[in-house]
């Protein structure tokens, strides 16, 4: 069943074009990566599908109600329960606990500290990084970082994650670990993935590949037979 649904999506900046009629759609569970050079509206693109940025025309509905028209504190509301977003750099809180960090978003929708502090400790224990639960991001190395930002992003089970480049900031190798581990629980939970990569090799671990030029889709494709993929198409 499709669940996101773009329409002809238009944005600029003042002068500058970033986004010229986009229409895509993502199913359920779909693991989608959009890539493209530089500047071509990446970012643009998810930031309105994600609710973040309003676009100055065309649509973008969710299970079938229009959300781009929904008030900011409707969306950001769309942001902490189905929605979740993962950046580049991880934005934890520097003054709390990994433990803390991932628990944040699920005290923030009404779920008791004891509760919410086992699901941290359940996140962080699937992303390999159990032992930082008491430890803050300052004493943790990036991929540590984002391995935690990674929890706080998946521990509400969101139905869409929008991550821009979150591995964008790691060496390749820890990179690719943290995008794997990221990947596979979303696939367990059918979470779908929005993923923004400059990497081709990263591409391989999605569904489908939407590659824009110029604010518009220059062409889409299959993902890669990657060994995450898991026959799913
Ligand atoms: N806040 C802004 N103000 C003005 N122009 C902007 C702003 N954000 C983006 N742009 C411009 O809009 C266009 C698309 O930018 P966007 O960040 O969406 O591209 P991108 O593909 O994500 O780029 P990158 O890969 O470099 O992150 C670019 O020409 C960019 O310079």
């Amino acid at each position: 069943m499709t669940k996101l649904e773009a329409r002809g999506l238009v944005k600029s900046y003042g002068p500058t074009p970033a986004l010229r009629d986009v229409t895509l759609d993502i199913d359920e569970g779909e693991i989608v990566a959009v890539t493209g050079p530089s500047g071509c509206g990446k970012s643009t693109l998810l930031h309105c599908l994600a609710g973040i940025l309003r676009p100055d025309a065309g649509e973008v509905s969710w299970r079938g109600h229009r959300i781009d028209t929904w008030s900011e504190a409707a969306r950001s509301r769309l942001r902490r329960t189905e929605f979740g977003v993962l950046f580049q750099f991880g934005q934890l809180v520097a003054e709390l606990t990994a433990a803390e960090n991932v628990a944040l978003p699920l005290l923030l929708a009404g779920t008791g500290r004891r509760a919410a502090r086992a699901a941290a400790c359940d996140w962080l224990e699937r992303l390999g990084v159990a032992e930082y639960a008491d430890v803050r991001p300052g004493e943790m190395s990036g991929g540590q970082q984002q391995r935690c930002a990674t929890a706080r992003a998946l521990v509400t089970e969101p139905r869409v994650l929008f991550a821009d480049e979150p591995t964008g900031a790691l060496d390749t190798v820890t990179g690719e670990q943290v995008l794997t581990q990221l990947v596979r629980l979303a696939r367990q939970q059918r979470t779908a993935v929005v993923l923004i990569t400059h990497e081709p090799r990263i591409a391989a671990y999605a569904d489908r590949e939407i590659v824009l030029r110029d604010g518009a889709i220059d062409h889409t494709g299959l993902g890669l037979d990657a060994p995450l993929s898991g026959g799913a198409r």
